[in-house]
């Protein structure tokens, strides 16, 4: 029995891991594959957090966005493909040849294609006079990408890795630490002056970094501006949520273990060092190494509740706020609905000045146009999302929030008729996620989407690595250098298994 009366589960461990995000799981499993003896606890019933799945009347949903970087073949870049033959594993997937279709104001229509000189010359047909500053603001993100890609990624915590990529490619080093500290907006700004192209430069970073080029790390922006045409997007088949599936069968495979509905509820110390953790059953599991997939407010503000919080994290939240969340719609819809040629994803913006706004900017995903099988014969799945506070969802009676809901679902489904006329008459399924729902079901606190800069800071210089200022404790996912994203929180559980493996002697 311990100190607080509860039982001690007998099982050690080297690592724990809080939490069965992409993160969490690319750790786990790394980890497992290197001999430690691993134990990932997930509070919810499957594993991936919000790269999972759902099932309703026969469609499958994904959890979040379907929109997949990482899978591509060839280089060092594609995380996700690493993570999976990490542990002997691997899955169908279906590229997608165009990565957004963007409605935007002044009937600015635009898609990005797969090929690089096929979205440049279509960008170039819209801004003529722009074309030397297209071609030099894109040409330097792929400068960005080719450095990245040439190199093993692992942990940039450790000295002896970062001696051995010096020595082997001094270039693309050096070219990263040339951009670590910068933004794509400043960088767009040298060769772009068209306020509406810059407008469009924005909107190109704001839809996956949820803000404007200017406070958007160079170093994220390469990835992805280059690795769309690259390794391109890639819709794994059956659903986003069997990554993760694969990842655990990969896990379990190399003695790894996962249990869900394993709530953590404290991080246990010991002499200022963090040594296990307390399930909301009570049950206590002890580690070498414990690591969080939970956000940084989460897991210094809830799981340390007995611990002042550390200075180097009061410093970070004042440099990094929380992102707002998302409202959700997952729409089972007949395929009438969708006109032909229609693509998998869109982003639609009716007046630029609210493309930040609450309820600005409508972002959709339609995974089934890629793979019919997770919808039931003759429909399709609309996955649409649009930025949402917490804020605006909290000290609602029961029925004032499910009305609230309603009616942000009916106003958001009426902009979308202008890219999906007769959407309305089409409705076969609808169920609708606010924040409130990301907070419960994931676990974010505020059901934040990530971390994004309070004010303009140096690129990516500001965001932690994997380790803590507690001995023992080390975060992973998007609290995390590089930040949100697939194949970002890949990296960052690449690199957290790197640092701890070295600090385990493994
Ligand atoms: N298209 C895309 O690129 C795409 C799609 C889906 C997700 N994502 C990205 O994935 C990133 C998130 O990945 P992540 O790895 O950081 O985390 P995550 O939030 O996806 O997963 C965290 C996991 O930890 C669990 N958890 C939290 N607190 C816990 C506790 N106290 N006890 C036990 N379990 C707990 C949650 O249930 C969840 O499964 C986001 O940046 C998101 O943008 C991207
Ligand atoms: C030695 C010396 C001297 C030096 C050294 C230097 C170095 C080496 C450095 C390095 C660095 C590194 C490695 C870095 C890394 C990075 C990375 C990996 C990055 C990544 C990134 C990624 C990303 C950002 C991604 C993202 C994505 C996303 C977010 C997505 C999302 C999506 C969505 C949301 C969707 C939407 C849309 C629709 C639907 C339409």
């Amino acid at each position: 029995m311990t100190r607080t009366g509860t039982a001690i589960a007998k099982q050690d461990y080297d690592v724990i891991v809080i939490g069965s995000g992409m993160g969490g799981l690319v750790t786990a499993t790394q980890l497992a594959a290197k001999g430690a003896k691993v134990l990932v606890l997930e509070k919810y019933l499957i594993p991936g957090g919000s790269a999972a799945y759902f099932e309703r009347e026969g469609y499958r949903f994904d959890v979040g966005a379907s929109m997949i970087f990482g899978f591509g073949t060839e280089g060092t870049t594609n995380l996700l493909t690493r993570a999976l033959e990490g542990v002997n594993m691997s899955m169908e997937t279906i590229p997608d040849p165009v990565q957004i279709h963007y409605h935007l104001p002044n009937n600015l229509e635009l898609k990005v294609h797969k090929n690089y000189g096929k979205f440049i010359e279509e960008l170039t047909a819209k801004f003529p006079h722009e074309k030397i500053g297209i071609r030099r603001f894109y040409d330097e993100c792929w400068q960005v990408f080719n450095c990245l890609n040439a190199m093993e990624l692992l942990s940039l915590e450790e000295p002896r890795y970062l001696m051995r990529v010096f020595f082997q490619h001094p270039f693309a080093c050096l070219g990263l630490v040339k951009y670590l500290p910068q933004n794509a907006g400043d960088i767009a700004r040298r060769y772009i002056s068209d306020p509406e192209l810059l407008k469009f430069i924005d909107m190109e970073c704001y839809c996956w970094s949820v803000v404007p080029a200017g406070k958007t790390p160079m170093i994220n922006a390469g990835m992805v501006f280059s690795d769309r045409h690259y390794g391109g997007i890639n819709y794994p088949k059956g659903g986003v949520g069997t990554i993760s599936e694969k990842l655990v069968e990969g896990l379990e495979k190399f003695g790894g273990e996962i249990q869900y509905k394993a709530r953590v509820t404290n991080i246990l110390m010991e002499q200022g060092k963090a040594v296990g953790v307390r399930l909301a059953d009570g049950k206590e599991y002890r580690a070498k190494r414990i690591v969080s997939n939970a956000t940084r407010w989460d897991t210094f503000e809830k799981l340390l509740t007995n611990n002042p919080l550390p200075k180097k994290e009061e410093k970070w939240q004042q440099r990094y706020e929380k992102s707002p969340s998302f409202l959700s719609l997952h729409l089972g819809v007949k395929s009438e609905v969708l006109p032909i040629g229609t693509e998998c994803h869109h982003v639609l913006l009716e007046e630029w000045e609210t493309m930040e706004d609450e309820q600005g900017t409508i972002f959709v995903s339609i995974p089934t146009l890629l793979d019919p099988s997770l919808a039931p014969p003759g429909h399709h799945i609309i996955h649409t999302f649009t930025p949402s506070y917490i804020n605006e969802w909290e000290g609602l009676s029961k029925q004032e929030y499910s009305q609230k809901k309603e009616a942000a679902a009916s106003h958001l489904i009426k902009r979308l008729e202008k890219i999906f006329p007769g959407l309305v008459d089409g409705l076969d399924y609808q169920e609708v996620g606010t924040p409130r729902t990301h907070r419960r079901f994931l676990g974010r606190n505020d059901g934040t989407y990530g971390p994004i800069p309070s004010r303009k800071l140096p690129g990516l210089l500001g965001m932690p690595f994997n380790r803590t200022v507690i001995p023992g404790l080390y975060c992973v996912g998007d609290s995390t250098f590089p930040g949100q994203g697939l194949n970002a929180v890949a990296f960052s559980g690449f690199a957290c298994s790197h640092r701890i493996a070295v600090d385990l002697g493994i």
